[in-house]
C-alpha cells in the first residue's frame, strides 16, 4: 500500500496545490479503520477517481476534508461593498413578552458523555462509533438516539421557509467548499454507514462532517487540492485558491442563525434570506448584501450538527498535534452558550469535543496521552480561574479571587498563570471538571437573556501525546518498555471560548460595567482582525508570520485587551481556528426586529466575514519535544511524568532492595551475635566444666590416691604402724616380685626438695611407717625405679617416717603444682569470658545477686581460710615426723638388735634379693628399733604421729567428697585469691 487512494473527480487543470500545512502523519491504525469503512459503497461508488487523491503512506488513510470548497465565499467577504451597512434608523427593540429566555443547561447536567441529538437517522455512523463510547453507547447509537426529537432540517426548511435554500440530498454541489477544518455536516447525501472516511464527491458541499472527521488523517495539502477543485466550476475559484493558499483553510468561520420564537408571522422572510445549501446569509433590506461563509446553520440544526461541520475536524486535528480554538461570537442572547454548551438533550461543542477527544485517544493505540484542563473567564478585564478550589459561590457570585496574569514567552505563547490545571483521564471527569467551572461563571440576567454570560470564558484542554514503541504493544511488557524508552512529547491546546455578548448599554450600572468591557474587547478583537488584512499580503506565506505574528504585535492592538490577548497565538496564524458567529434574525415587526437586531446582526456578520478573509493559519503540528530531559517540552507532564514515575520506581526499588539487604544484614547480624553469644556462652560453660571436671578428677584421683594409700598401709586400723606395714608389705611382696614403692607421684619428686637429714637417714631408718599417702600404690610397678622412695632398706619400714615427710612434701608440691594449673586455667578462661563475666558481676553486683560481693568474698576468704589451716595441718605433720625422727634418733642408743631378727624374719623374704635390704643393712638406724620394747618413747612418738595422720586424711576425704565441698568453688578462690 500503502498507499490508500480515494475517489477523487476529476478536476480541471489548476495548479497544483499548495496546501498551507504539511502533511499529517496518519497512524498505522488508521487505515484499518479506514478500510474496514472504504471498502464500503461509497468507496466503490468514487473509486472512479481514487487515483487523484494523495497517495497514502505508511498506510495512512485519506481524509474526506478534500472537499470542493464554495466559491463565493471569499468574494464576498472581501467584498466590502457587499457587506450591508447598518440601518441606523432600526428602532431599538425591546424584550417581547413572549420571548424564549436562554434555557441553556450546563453541561454539568450531563455528568456522562453526551449522547447527541438531532441528527437524522440517516446519519453516517463515524468511523469512530465502531468502538464505544466512553459510557459504553456507541457514537451510533448516540446519534441515533437523537434523531427522532429533531426533525429533519430538510423537511422543516422546506415547510417553514420555501425560501430558504433546501439542501436536498443528495446534492453535489459544484460549489462544495473544501477547507481543511470545514465539512459539512450534512450526511444524508450518504448511504449510512458506508463512507465515513471518504471525501464527498466534489460536487458536494455536503460532505459529511463525520466523514471529515473519519479522515482527519488527510493532510492539508489534499484539502489544497479540493479547494481548487471545488473553485473550479466557480468564477471565483481563482481567488479562493489564493485564499487557501494564504492558510485560510485552516480558518472556518461559521453562522448560526438562531430561531425567532416570536416571528411565526414568515415577515422575516422578506428582508432576510439563509441558504445553508450556499453557506449563505441575505439581507435584503436597505444596503443589504449576502455573506458567505463556510457553514451556515439555519434555525432547525441542531448542536451537533453544528459541530460536526465546525468544530469536530478540528478537535481531530488538535488531537494529532495541531493547536486550535474554537470561539462563539454574537450578540447577546443569539445562542453562543447554548451552541458551546448545549443542553443535556442537544449537546454542544465542548462535549461533544470531549467525546471526540476520547474516541481518538481510544482508536489511537499507537501513542500515550495526557489531557489537563483549565477554565478561566474574563469577567470586566480581569482573568479568574473558574477551577480555582477558592471558587465560592456567594448569591450565585464568585467569590473575589486572585488575578490571574498574562505571560508570554517562546514555548508556551500566551497564557494565564497561575492557573490551575487538572489532568483528567476520561471523559466524565473532564465534562465534570467543565461542569464546576460554568458554575463559576459569571451570568446574571439582562433585558435580552435571563442567564446572560457577564465574562468570557475560555476552557483550554492540553494534550500532550507521545509515540509508543512501534507496535503499538498495550502489554505490560511493551507499556514498560515504551515508559524505559520515551519518544518525544508532542503538546498542543484545544481552546473553546465562548464569548460574553455584545449589548447595548442597559440600566443596571452593574451590567452597565460588564457591557462596557464586554463591547470593549470586543471591539478590540474585531479591530485586530480587522487590521489583519492589511497585514495579511506581508505576513501570509512568510516565516515571520509563522512565527507567530510577533511582528504584527506593533499593528494590531492584542494588548489591549485581555480577550485579544489571550487569542493572540490563534489570530496570529499558529492555530487551526473556528469561528462561530451567532445570530437571530427578525423579520420586519418581529421580535428580533423590535431589538434591532438587524443591526447587530449585520455586524456580526460583518465581523465573521472580516474574520475569514483575514485570519491567516500557518498552524503546523507542534514539534515533538525530543529528549528526555526535563528541559525538553517544559510543559509536558507526559514526559515529566514519566520520569517522575521511573524516578519513583528506581527510588523504590533501591528502597525496596536496600531494606531487604538490611533486613538480611540484620538478620545475618543477629545470627551471627546469636550464634557468637551462644558460642562464646558454650565455650565459657564447656571450658567451666572440663576446669571443674579436670579439676575434680585430679582432685578424686589425688584423694583417692591418698585414700588407698592410707588403707594399704592399714592406718585407720588399730594395729601398729610396724605390723600394718610389714603386712602390707608382704601383701605387696607376696608375689615375690619386689619393688620398691613410691612414696609419691614422680610428678611430686622434682618439685619438693628432701632435707638431706630425710634423704640419709631414709634408708637407715628402722621406725615402721606407713605407705607414702598419695599415688604410692598407683605408682608401683611404675615409679618402683626410684631408689629414693624405697620403703625401707632392711624392708621392715623403718625408713618410712622420712619416705612419709617426703611423700608428703610431695604432696604438698603436688597441691601446689594442681593449684597452680588450676589458677592458669581459669585465667584463660576468664580471659575469654572476661567481658560476661564482669557482667554478670556487675549484674550481681547492682542486683545483689546472691547474697552481693560481699558475700561472695566472704566465701572465698572462707575457702582460703580453710587451704591455709590444711597447709598448717601438713606443716604440722612435717614438724611431727621430723620431731619423730629425732626421738627415734636418741632411742636408738639402746636398742635391742635381738628382735630385729624377728623383725627380720617377718620381711625376710621381701628383704631377700631386695636392693633395699641392702640399704637397710647399712643404715645407722634399725627401723626394728621403732617396734622393740626398748623403744618405748619411740613407739609413743610413732603412735601419735599416726593419730595425727590419720585425722589428716580423714579429713581430706572427707574434703574430697563432693557433697562436702565444692571443688570448683575452692579452686575459684585459690585463683582469686591470688
Ligand atoms: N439554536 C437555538 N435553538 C434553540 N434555542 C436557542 C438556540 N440558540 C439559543 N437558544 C436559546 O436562547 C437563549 C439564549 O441563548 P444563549 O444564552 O446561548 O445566548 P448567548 O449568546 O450565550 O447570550 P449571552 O451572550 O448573553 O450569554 C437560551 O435560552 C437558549 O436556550
Amino acid at each position: 500500500m500503502a498507499t490508500t487512494t480515494l475517489p477523487r473527480p476529476s478536476r480541471p487543470s489548476l495548479n497544483p496545490p499548495t496546501g498551507p500545512l504539511p502533511s499529517l502523519p496518519v497512524p498505522k491504525s488508521r487505515k484499518n479503520s479506514i478500510g474496514s469503512t472504504s471498502g464500503s459503497t461509497e468507496s466503490s461508488r468514487r473509486g472512479s477517481s481514487a487515483s487523484l487523491l494523495p497517495s497514502i503512506t505508511g498506510g495512512r488513510a485519506v481524509s474526506s476534508s478534500a472537499l470542493p470548497q464554495r466559491p463565493q465565499q471569499k468574494t464576498h467577504s472581501n467584498s466590502t461593498s457587499s457587506v450591508p451597512t447598518l440601518n441606523p434608523n432600526d428602532p431599538p427593540s425591546t424584550l417581547p413578552p413572549g420571548k424564549t429566555l436562554r434555557k441553556t443547561i450546563s453541561i454539568g447536567a450531563f455528568p456522562q458523555p453526551p449522547k447527541g441529538v438531532g441528527r437524522t437517522a440517516s446519519h453516517p455512523p463515524s468511523p469512530l462509533s465502531t468502538s464505544s463510547t466512553p459510557t459504553g453507547a456507541s457514537l451510533d447509537q448516540r446519534l441515533s438516539a437523537g434523531s427522532k426529537s429533531v426533525p429533519s432540517r430538510d423537511s422543516s426548511l422546506r415547510k417553514k421557509s420555501p425560501r430558504i435554500s433546501g439542501r436536498g440530498f443528495p446534492l453535489k454541489s459544484p460549489l462544495t467548499s473544501p477547507s481543511l477544518l470545514s465539512g459539512n455536516g450534512e450526511t444524508r447525501s450518504v448511504s449510512s454507514g458506508a463512507l465515513l472516511n471518504l471525501p464527498s464527491p466534489p460536487q458536494s458541499r455536503n460532505s459529511s462532517a463525520q466523514g471529515s472527521y473519519a479522515t482527519s488523517a488527510t493532510t492539508f495539502d489534499d484539502v489544497g487540492e479540493e479547494e481548487t477543485r471545488g473553485r473550479s466550476d466557480n468564477k471565483r475559484g481563482a481567488d479562493r485558491h489564493s485564499l487557501h493558499k494564504d492558510g485560510k483553510g485552516n480558518v472556518i468561520v461559521s453562522v448560526r442563525v438562531r430561531p425567532d420564537a416570536g416571528s411565526n408571522d414568515g415577515k422575516q422572510e422578506l428582508e432576510w434570506e439563509v441558504n445553508a445549501k450556499r453557506s449563505s446569509v441575505t439581507y435584503k433590506g436597505r444596503e443589504g448584501g449576502e455573506y458567505i461563509y463556510d457553514n451556515v446553520f439555519d434555525t432547525q440544526d441542531n448542536n451537533s450538527r453544528v459541530y460536526d461541520a465546525a468544530a469536530k475536524r478540528l478537535v481531530r486535528r488538535v488531537m494529532e498535534g495541531y493547536h486550535g480554538t474554537v470561539f462563539a461570537y454574537g450578540m447577546t442572547g443569539t445562542g453562543k452558550t447554548f451552541s458551546m454548551q448545549g443542553t443535556a438533550t442537544s449537546p454542544g461543542v465542548i462535549p461533544l469535543a470531549i467525546t471526540d477527544i476520547f474516541s481518538f485517544i481510544r482508536e489511537t493505540p499507537h501513542r500515550e496521552f495526557l489531557l489537563r484542563v483549565s477554565y478561566l473567564e474574563i469577567y470586566n478585564e480581569k482573568i479568574h480561574d473558574l477551577l480555582s478550589s477558592n471558587t465560592t459561590s456567594i448569591n450565585g457570585q464568585p467569590a473575589l479571587q486572585e488575578e490571574i496574569k498574562l505571560r508570554e514567552d517562546s514555548k508556551r505563547g500566551v497564557y494565564a498563570t497561575p492557573l490551575k490545571e487538572e489532568i483528567v483521564q476520561s471523559p466524565t471527569q473532564l465534562l465534570r471538571v467543565i461542569a464546576r467551572g460554568d458554575n463559576a461563571r459569571r451570568v446574571a440576567g439582562t433585558q435580552f437573556n435571563a442567564r446572560s454570560s457577564r465574562s468570557h470564558a475560555v476552557v483550554q484542554i492540553v494534550v500532550e501525546s507521545r509515540e509508543r514503541i512501534p507496535g503499538g504493544g498495550t502489554s505490560l511488557q511493551d507499556s514498560k518498555r515504551s515508559a524505559i524508552a520515551p519518544g518525544g512529547v508532542r503538546v498542543s491546546t484545544l481552546s473553546l471560548i465562548d464569548l460574553a455578548g455584545s449589548e447595548k448599554a442597559a440600566e443596571n450600572k452593574e451590567r452597565r460595567t460588564e457591557g462596557s468591557h464586554i463591547n470593549k474587547s470586543l471591539l478590540t478583537l474585531g479591530t485586530v482582525i480587522a487590521r489583519l488584512s492589511s497585514d495579511k499580503d506581508k505576513a501570509a506565506g512568510s516565516e515571520k508570520d509563522k512565527a507567530g505574528g510577533a511582528n504584527k504585535d506593533k499593528h494590531l492592538p492584542y494588548r489591549d485587551s485581555k480577550l485579544t490577548r489571550l487569542l493572540q497565538p490563534a489570530l496570529s496564524g499558529n492555530s487551526l481556528v473556528s469561528i462561530l458567529c451567532t445570530i437571530q434574525i427578525g423579520s420586519t415587526g418581529s421580535i428580533a426586529a423590535a431589538h434591532s437586531h438587524t443591526g447587530e446582526t449585520l455586524n456580526t456578520l460583518k465581523f465573521a466575514s472580516r474574520a475569514k478573509n483575514n485570519i491567516v493559519s500557518h498552524a503546523k503540528k507542534a514539534d515533538e519535544a525530543l529528549g528526555s530531559g526535563a528541559d525538553a517540552g517544559s510543559r509536558a507532564l507526559l514526559d515529566r511524568y514519566r520520569m517522575e514515575i521511573q524516578e519513583l520506581r528506581k527510588q523504590l526499588d533501591e528502597q525496596n532492595k536496600a531494606k531487604e539487604t538490611k533486613e538480611e544484614e540484620k538478620d545475618e547480624e543477629e545470627e551471627k551475635a546469636r550464634e557468637l553469644e551462644a558460642e562464646q556462652r558454650h565455650g565459657e560453660q564447656m571450658l567451666e566444666m572440663q576446669l571443674a571436671r579436670t579439676a575434680l578428677k585430679e582432685r578424686i584421683e589425688h584423694l583417692n590416691r591418698l585414700i588407698l594409700s592410707s588403707k594399704s598401709l592399714g592406718v585407720n586400723t588399730n594395729r601398729s604402724f610396724s605390723s600394718m606395714s610389714l603386712q602390707n608389705r608382704n601383701s605387696v611382696l607376696s608375689n615375690g616380685d619386689f619393688a620398691p614403692v613410691s612414696a609419691r607421684s614422680s610428678a611430686s619428686h622434682a618439685t619438693l626438695e628432701v632435707p638431706a637429714l630425710n634423704r640419709t637417714s631414709s634408708g637407715a631408718s628402722g621406725t615402721s611407717f606407713p605407705s607414702p599417702p598419695a599415688g604410692a600404690s598407683g605408682a608401683i610397678g611404675e615409679t618402683g625405679s626410684e631408689e629414693d622412695d624405697s620403703l625401707g632398706e632392711n624392708g621392715d619400714g623403718t625408713a618410712s617416717q622420712a619416705v612419709q615427710i617426703r611423700a608428703l612434701q610431695a604432696d604438698l608440691a603436688d597441691k601446689n603444682r594442681y593449684i597452680g594449673t588450676l589458677e592458669k586455667r581459669l585465667l584463660q578462661a576468664r580471659r575469654s569470658s572476661h567481658s560476661r563475666v564482669s557482667m554478670s558481676l556487675s549484674q550481681r553486683i547492682v542486683g545483689g545477686e546472691d547474697g552481693g560481693l560481699e558475700a561472695i568474698i566472704k566465701e572465698k576468704d572462707a575457702e582460703i581460710a580453710d587451704l591455709r589451716a590444711r597447709l598448717d595441718d601438713k606443716d604440722r605433720m612435717v614438724a611431727a615426723l621430723r620431731s619423730a625422727a629425732r626421738k627415734r634418733d636418741v632411742a636408738d642408743l639402746g636398742i635391742d638388735t635381738s628382735g630385729l631378727h624377728d623383725s627380720r624374719r617377718t620381711s625376710h623374704h621381701r628383704s631377700e634379693g631386695s636392693n633395699a635390704s641392702s640399704k637397710f643393712k647399712s643404715s645407722p638406724i634399725s627401723p626394728v628399733a621403732l617396734l622393740s620394747p626398748t623403744s618405748q618413747k619411740s613407739g609413743k612418738g610413732v603412735e601419735e604421729m599416726t593419730r595425727i595422720l590419720d585425722e589428716m586424711i580423714s579429713e581430706r576425704v572427707d574434703g574430697a567428697h563432693p557433697a562436702k565441698g565444692s571443688q570448683r568453688s575452692s579452686l575459684r578462690m585459690v585463683s582469686e585469691s591470688r
